[in-house]
């Protein structure tokens, strides 16, 4: 046991992990022992502190019990003089991972009522054991350092701050503590069955604590692939800056710099690289990427969540998947940083930035080294115009506009900017 069931020793514990609570808190109360004890120790300090502390339980319709727990739930905050509100999910079929398509829309119920209501953070009440399980769970999948951190005590989900003020607190004593004050609460036969896999680690990690595999032990170790996580995060952010840019809605990372850095750094710059591109949630798994790595250690390019990644004129280009343009000389990129899959080097850019009612910048990019050489005056202020007209057309939201129509519909002027390393060709409407 890490503390005594007294409400002190709770409030400092939760305290410790959270620091004052904000003006206005939510709370999510399942009924279960966890979330019951929460939402107690909550309002107490909440009177003390001056918050607002709203409830909510979210009814996912999975069980005939479920709107009865709901209204348990709404009874004791309301005993509590807290305000509650239940939050139903329309679930979908089963589509065989139902499970977790709860979860999601658990938060995503959770973060909607939050907005609504004004709230600042919401509460949720994982325990000690909790993050233990989370740790086997992970460990069962060979999670990395990442993984391994287990759950965090704040995280931001969807703009709402997700708070986990319990994570030092073990269940046992916040049942313990309800029990000390004759508060019921709801028991989840799902929490029994053998079918889910939290419930199969729970049952092992019981067997595995008399051998000193302990929830405090996992727990400690889960701290300290935190602190190593965050100096992983450090170094990375330290090697963007160094080997990384963005140019032209693409991240350019220098290639002799990036194949110089560990492979665990280069992998997470890599990572941070494509969700920048791809704005996904989650990062792709380990080993595509550690491929990723090996394939452009030898100069190949590669498609990854979405992202194409091409090694060109001694840098790395990650930039969103298009439809390769059928032009040997050429790539066409979009505003948001496509990158084209011919073959064409990348050391020269174009821009165009779009006259008024166009929502996005067009940009050209990238002419290969044999295109160049078919414009033979391409240095002069002439042969932007030669390079529209050898285009075979410019993306713009979607649509492939040939160059020349282009230059029809928008009668622009083209003026060549000279900068350092590129070529910006601004097009001057009318
Ligand atoms: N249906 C729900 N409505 C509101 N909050 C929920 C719901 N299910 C889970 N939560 C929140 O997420 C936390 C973790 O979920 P988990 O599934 O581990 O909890 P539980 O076993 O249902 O109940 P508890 O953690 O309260 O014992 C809960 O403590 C609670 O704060």
């Amino acid at each position: 046991m890490l503390l005594t069931p007294t409400e002190e020793a709770l409030t400092s514990a939760i305290r410790a992990r959270i620091g004052p609570l904000p003006e206005k808190l939510g709370v999510a109360v399942s009924g279960g022992s966890d979330s019951v004890a929460l939402m107690h120790v909550l309002a107490t300090m909440a009177r003390a502190e001056d918050t607002a502390l709203a409830v909510a339980t979210v009814d996912h319709g999975l069980r005939p019990e479920s709107r009865r727990e709901a209204e348990f739930v709404a009874q004791q905050a309301h005993d509590l003089g807290l305000s509650h509100q239940t939050l139903t999910w329309q679930h979908p079929a089963d589509s065989g991972n139902l499970q977790a398509e709860a979860r999601a829309a658990r938060y995503r119920l959770l973060g909607d009522w939050a907005r609504t209501q004004g709230l600042g953070a919401v509460a949720v009440g994982h325990t000690a054991d909790d993050q233990a399980e989370t740790f086997l769970m992970r460990l069962r999948r060979a999670s990395g350092v990442a993984g391994l951190c287990g759950m965090p005590t704040c995280h931001d989900r969807d703009g709402i701050d997700v708070l986990r003020p319990m994570l030092d607190l073990r269940r046992s004593d916040l049942r313990d503590y309800l029990t000390a004050r004759d508060v019921a609460w709801i028991e989840d036969p799902s929490n029994l069955d053998m079918k889910f896999e939290r419930v199969r680690i729970r049952d092992a990690l019981n067997a595995l604590e008399p051998l000193g595999l302990t929830v405090d032990a996992l727990t400690s170790v889960a701290d300290n692939m935190r602190m190593a996580n965050r100096a992983l995060d450090s170094a990375t952010r330290t090697a963007a800056a160094s080997v990384g840019q963005i140019r032209l809605g693409m991240v350019v990372l220098d290639c002799a710099g990036f194949n110089r850095l560990e492979t665990e750094i280069a992998r997470r710059l890599l990572v941070s690289a494509l969700l920048h591109i791809n704005g996904a949630a989650y990062p792709p798994r380990r080993a595509p990427v550690l491929d990723a790595l090996n394939a452009l250690k030898e100069g190949r390019g590669v498609t990854l969540q979405g992202c194409q990644i091409v090694v060109r004129g001694g840098a790395i280009w990650v930039g969103r998947e298009y439809a390769s343009v059928q032009h040997s000389a050429c790539a066409l990129l979009p505003g948001e940083g496509g990158v084209a899959t011919m073959d064409a080097t990348w050391d020269a850019a174009w821009q165009i930035k779009a006259p008024a009612g166009w929502s996005r910048r067009v940009e050209i990019c990238a002419l290969g080294a044999e295109g160049l050489a078919e414009i033979p005056d391409w240095r002069s202020h002439d042969a932007p115009r030669a390079l529209l007209k050898s285009l075979p057309g410019v993306w713009c939201d979607g649509q492939l506009i040939a160059a020349p129509l282009l230059q029809e519909r928008s009668g622009w002027t083209i003026a060549a900017i000279r900068q350092p390393e590129t070529w910006a060709l601004s097009a001057l409407s009318h």
